[in-house]
């Protein structure tokens, strides 16, 4: 829990900056402001462990750990192939020094058997730990979804600056990192083993002093590529964030096209992209940077390694030790020994290659499991917040408001200490000035925002909410015209039961009977594309599939912000009318005159804080 703390606090002091700069990495790093720790330390581990918690307690029936063990068992049984197959040369010298032709073939004809296997070994072992990624990137975006799409930490990480492009660390971060840690981390498990095995074959050979040379060399190489390692971490992670933004920058464009091309903003946006480029490129350019003092490092080293082989082999020699050796045995043993301690100073160099691809494994690591602190965080300060407020679960058949301060996260009081009741058959309509709190009033009353002081209760049938809540912007789907109207499909403690009868008259009732006759009623389940809905449905049409679902739905109450604003005033009252109708009392945010007369009361907030409740004759 302290961890959990300490964390959310490291992330905070992100937090509370309320303008963030357009090119987020950039402007963090120069300011220092990143506030994340990318040492590879207890930090990483415990972020590490964390994932692979996750993935063993999540994968039971996909027995991941028993592939796991497989996957380390086969590489332990390629490397004794591996073996076999590096001693064949020194084979080789021996029967082709005493020119022994029978000898020779039949070690063609073992060779040719080797080498296959340990092919076939290889390719077998990278299907297995590529399934394995599949496993646990599927494992770890399931369980990451579980933590991010549901009440009430969706609201707050979504639309979190303390967390930037959560999408991004969802969809890549984790697909990224599933697709070498598995196999990373084997290696990284397996090399203990083989470095033990083939020190001792080393030692047999060549005396202590071959090992001993070796272990003081990787000693050195390794403590400069930890120095070298800390710093991609970090560069990495900056350069998800920049690949975030500029993931980001296109879909919107994508989304806006209509807008940017009305109003020629092509170029406009062209710049911002190139900027969001940039960005992305110069984060590029510093990972490679980075790597290319870990790059030089390594391969330094893996090729002094080859040179350092041979200096083991030669102490002995020239000390005399194999004096009594015939110059074919001499050969065949200086190939055996070579292939030993060049193959022990590769299982170094190996796990030195590994610290590398560890450090991108550790930058996408960092960023998921972010992902999940922040998670936590909001989880914990919900929990605190229930408990705190002892937040009422009790049937109601009201909506009540009581010294209610409404405030935006960045604490900025809009509303001050409101008093209402809002009853059945109560209809009010909310007005003010642009900015006044109007929609900040709702986010407040649904609990998207925490009230700055006082409380809220909402109307409950059976411990369920009554409450439906349409926003500015209508919510269109990917999915059949049945799910379109029924959406969420689980709402207020009940499943949509969505027979075609209802459909057809909810659709006429809203003005969309064309859509039913577009779709085809034996077409009310075939699933289309978001797009095609966006196609098909004008920005008013959409907004009459919203009131479609609270006239599906019909909720007790329904909140509608500025719900009817793209539809022509007969539209828009045909809409409400339908809505009182079925019984359903609505408290509308909304600048149109003419709708007022739906409602009884009105509540007016000046954009000072203040606020006058009148009833509407
Ligand atoms: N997520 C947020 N963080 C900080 N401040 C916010 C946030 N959302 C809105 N605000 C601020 O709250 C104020 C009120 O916004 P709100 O959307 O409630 O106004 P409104 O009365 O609905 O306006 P309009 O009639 O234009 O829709 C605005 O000045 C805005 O800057």
């Amino acid at each position: 829990m302290r961890e959990i703390l300490l964390t959310s606090q490291e992330n905070s002091s992100t937090v509370g900056d309320v303008l963030e700069p357009l090119n987020g990495p950039e402007a963090d790093e120069k300011s220092g402001q990143t506030g994340q720790q990318f040492k590879v330390g207890r930090v990483l581990l415990r972020r590490l462990r964390r994932i692979c918690a996750v993935v063993v307690k999540n994968s039971a029936y996909e027995n991941v750990g028993v592939w796991y063990a497989g996957l380390i068992a086969g590489k332990l049984a390629a490397e004794v192939v591996y073996y076999y197959a590096g001693t064949l040369p020194s084979e080789f010298y021996r029967v082709l020094g005493d020119r022994d032709f029978p000898a020779f073939a039949s070690l063609l004809g073992r060779c040719v058997v080797v080498v296959g296997l340990a092919g076939s070994c290889k390719a077998a072992l990278e299907y297995v730990s590529g399934l394995i990624g599949v496993v646990m990137r599927q494992e770890l975006t399931r369980y990451t979804h579980s933590r991010y799409l549901r009440a009430p930490s969706f609201y707050p990480a979504a639309t979190s600056s303390s967390i930037d492009n959560p999408d991004q660390r969802i969809t890549q971060d984790i697909e990224r990192l599933t697709r070498s840690g598995a196999d990373v981390l084997a290696e990284l498990l397996i090399a203990p083993f083989l470095i033990a095995y083939y020190t001792m074959q080393c030692w047999s050979m060549a005396g202590i002093y071959g090992p001993l040379a070796i272990y003081i060399y990787f000693g050195i190489g390794a403590a400069a590529t930890r120095l070298a390692m800390a710093p991609i971490i970090k560069q990495v992670y900056m350069q998800e964030q920049a690949e975030g933004d500029f993931r980001f920058h296109h879909v919107r464009t994508g989304e806006s096209a209509e807008s940017i091309a009305f109003i020629s903003g092509e170029d406009r946006e062209r710049a911002a992209a190139d900027r969001a480029l940039t960005a992305v490129t110069g984060t590029q350019r510093r990972v490679l940077g980075k790597q290319l003092h870990l790059g030089l490092l390594t391969q330094v080293f893996a090729y002094m390694g080859s040179t350092v082989s041979y200096v083991i082999i030669g102490v002995p020699i020239f000390m005399g030790t194999y004096d009594d050796k015939s110059g074919t045995e001499l050969s065949s043993l200086i190939s055996v020994n070579a292939f030993v301690s060049i193959y022990l100073i590769y299982r170094f160099t190996s796990v030195i290659e590994l610290t590398k691809r560890m450090a991108d494994v550790a930058g996408y690591a960092t960023r998921l499991v972010q992902l999940w602190e922040e998670l936590d965080r909001l989880d914990m300060e919900a929990e605190s917040y229930d408990a705190e407020s002892g937040a009422s679960m009790c049937d109601s058949a009201v909506i009540v408001a009581r010294g209610l301060d409404v405030c935006t996260p960045n604490g900025a009081q809009l509303v001050t200490g409101l008093d209402l009741e809002i009853g059945v058959q109560d209809p009010l309509v909310i007005t003010g000035p642009n900015g006044a709190g109007k929609t900040a009033l709702l986010r407040t009353l649904c609990g998207l925002w925490r009230p700055g002081g006082g409380e809220v209760q909402l109307a409950r049938s059976n411990g369920a909410l009554d409450v439906f809540f349409l926003p500015q912007t209508p919510y269109i789907i990917g999915g059949s015209l049945r799910e379109q109207l029924c959406y969420p499909g689980l709402w207020g403690g009940r499943h949509a039961m969505c027979y075609n009868a209802d459909i057809v008259r909810i659709l006429a009732a809203v003005g969309l009977s064309h859509v039913a006759d577009v779709v085809g009623i034996s077409n009310l389940d075939y699933p289309y594309k978001v797009q095609t809905w966006l196609r098909l449905l004008s920005p008013g049409e959409r907004q009459m599939m919203s009131i479609a679902r609270v006239l599906f739905w019909r909720p007790k109450f329904v909140m509608l912000d500025e719900c009817t604003s793209a539809l022509d005033a007969s539209a828009a009252e045909a809409l409400y009318r339908a809505m009182l109708d079925a019984g359903i009392t609505v408290v509308s945010v909304s600048h149109s005159a003419h709708l007022e007369r739906f409602h009884s009361r009105r509540l007016h907030l000046d954009g000072c804080g203040g606020h006058t409740i009148h009833d509407i004759c």
